[in-house]
C-alpha cells in the first residue's frame, strides 16, 4: 500500500472526467480538487440537470454530456451504479478511442465486460474505492484489465492515491476486496449506531454515548494502524481478569458476532459476483 500525490506533469496535461457523479463520484472529485487538480482539468457528467448545476457551483468544474466527456477527457472514471453501466457504455462506445484510459469504480463489473463494449485495445482499470476518500483516508483497490499498462496503473494510483491508500490485487480478488473495503466503512457505522443505542440503554444521553463510542473507534483505529500489534494483543490489553470487558466479549461470542461478520462479508462478496452480470 502506498500514497501518491498527483505529479505536476500529469495534472497539467491530462483531463479527467467523472461519469455519473453521485456519492462516490463526488467524493472522488472533491478529493482530486483538494489534492491539487485544477478544476479546469476535470469534467463531470450527471443524469439530471439540477445535479450538474450543483456540481458546477460547488467545484467550478464543467458538466458535459457523456459523449462530450468521452471525446474530451484522457481518463474516464465510470462511477454509475452497476445496473446503469450497460447504458453508459452504449453512450460512450461511439465516441471513445483506445487512447483513452477507462477506470471503473462499479462493484462487480469486470474489466473484460467493459473491454468488450469499447473500441478494441481500450485500457481498462477496475478500482474499488470507499467513501473515506472524502477525508483523504480512502482505500482504493486496483486491478488492471488486459490492455492496462504499468503506466495506466500508475496513473490510476496517482488519482486515487491523492485521497487515501491504494493496493493492487489480481482482479479475481476484487469481489472480496469490495466486501471488505468498499463496503467496510458501513459495518463500522452500523456498530457505532448499535453501541450508541446500548449507551442509551445504560442511561447516557445520546450525544454523549455517540461521542464516547466514536472516540473509542478513532483511538482503536489509530492503534490498529500505528502500533503494529495484532488485534488480539490489543484486545487482551483491554481485557482485565474478572473485569468488565470479558463479560462483554462472552456475550459477543454467545450471540455469534464473529460468525455473523464472516457470513455478512461472504454475502457482500456474493452480491458483487452477481452484479458482474448487471443483475438489478
Ligand atoms: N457508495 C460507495 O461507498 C461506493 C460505491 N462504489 C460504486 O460506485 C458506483 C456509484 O455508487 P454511488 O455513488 O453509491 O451511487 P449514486 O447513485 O450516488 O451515484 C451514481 C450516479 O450516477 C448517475 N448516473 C446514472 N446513469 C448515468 C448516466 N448514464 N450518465 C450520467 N450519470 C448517470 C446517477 O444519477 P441519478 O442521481 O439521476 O440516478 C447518480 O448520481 C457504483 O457502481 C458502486 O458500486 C464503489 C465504492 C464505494
Ligand atoms: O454497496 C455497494 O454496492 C457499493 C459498493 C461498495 C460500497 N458500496
Amino acid at each position: 500500500m502506498h500514497t501518491h500525490h498527483p505529479g505536476e506533469v500529469t495534472r497539467m496535461t491530462q483531463t479527467v472526467a467523472v461519469l455519473g457523479t453521485g456519492k462516490i463520484g463526488e467524493a472522488l472529485l472533491s478529493g482530486m480538487i483538494r489534492a491539487g487538480w485544477p478544476a479546469s482539468a476535470l469534467l463531470v457528467t450527471t443524469r439530471r440537470a439540477d445535479r450538474a448545476a450543483e456540481l458546477r457551483t460547488r467545484y467550478g468544474v464543467d458538466a458535459v454530456t457523456n459523449a462530450d466527456a468521452a471525446k474530451r477527457a484522457d481518463t474516464l472514471i465510470l462511477a454509475v451504479k452497476p445496473q446503469d453501466m450497460d447504458r453508459l457504455l452504449d453512450e460512450l462506445a461511439p465516441h471513445t478511442s483506445a487512447d483513452r484510459l477507462v477506470i471503473s469504480a462499479a462493484a462487480g463489473i469486470t474489466t473484460a465486460t467493459i473491454e468488450n463494449r469499447l473500441p478494441p485495445g481500450t485500457p481498462v482499470v477496475r478500482v474499488m474505492p470507499n467513501t473515506p476518500v472524502l477525508v483523504d483516508e480512502g482505500m482504493s483497490v486496483i486491478s488492471g484489465g488486459s490492455h492496462a499498462t504499468a503506466g495506466h496503473l500508475a496513473h490510476t494510483e496517482e488519482i486515487f492515491g491523492g485521497v487515501g491508500k491504494t493496493l493492487r490485487v489480481p482482479e479475481s480478488q476484487q469481489d472480496a476486496a469490495t466486501a471488505l473495503s468498499g463496503s467496510g466503512p458501513a459495518y463500522f457505522y452500523f456498530l457505532v449506531e448499535a453501541m450508541t443505542d446500548a449507551g442509551i440503554l445504560l442511561g447516557l444521553p445520546r450525544a454523549q454515548a455517540h461521542d464516547l463510542i466514536v472516540q473509542a473507534a478513532i483511538g482503536a483505529a489509530v492503534m490498529l494502524r500505528d502500533s503494529g500489534e495484532h488485534p488480539v494483543k490489543l484486545r487482551e490489553a483491554v481485557t482485565s481478569p474478572a473485569g468488565t470487558t470479558i463479560n462483554a466479549i462472552r456475550e459477543l461470542e454467545n450471540h455469534g458476532v464473529r460468525a455473523a461478520l464472516i457470513a455478512a462479508l461472504e454475502a457482500a462478496r456474493d452480491r458483487s459476483r452477481e452484479l458482474a452480470s448487471g443483475n438489478g
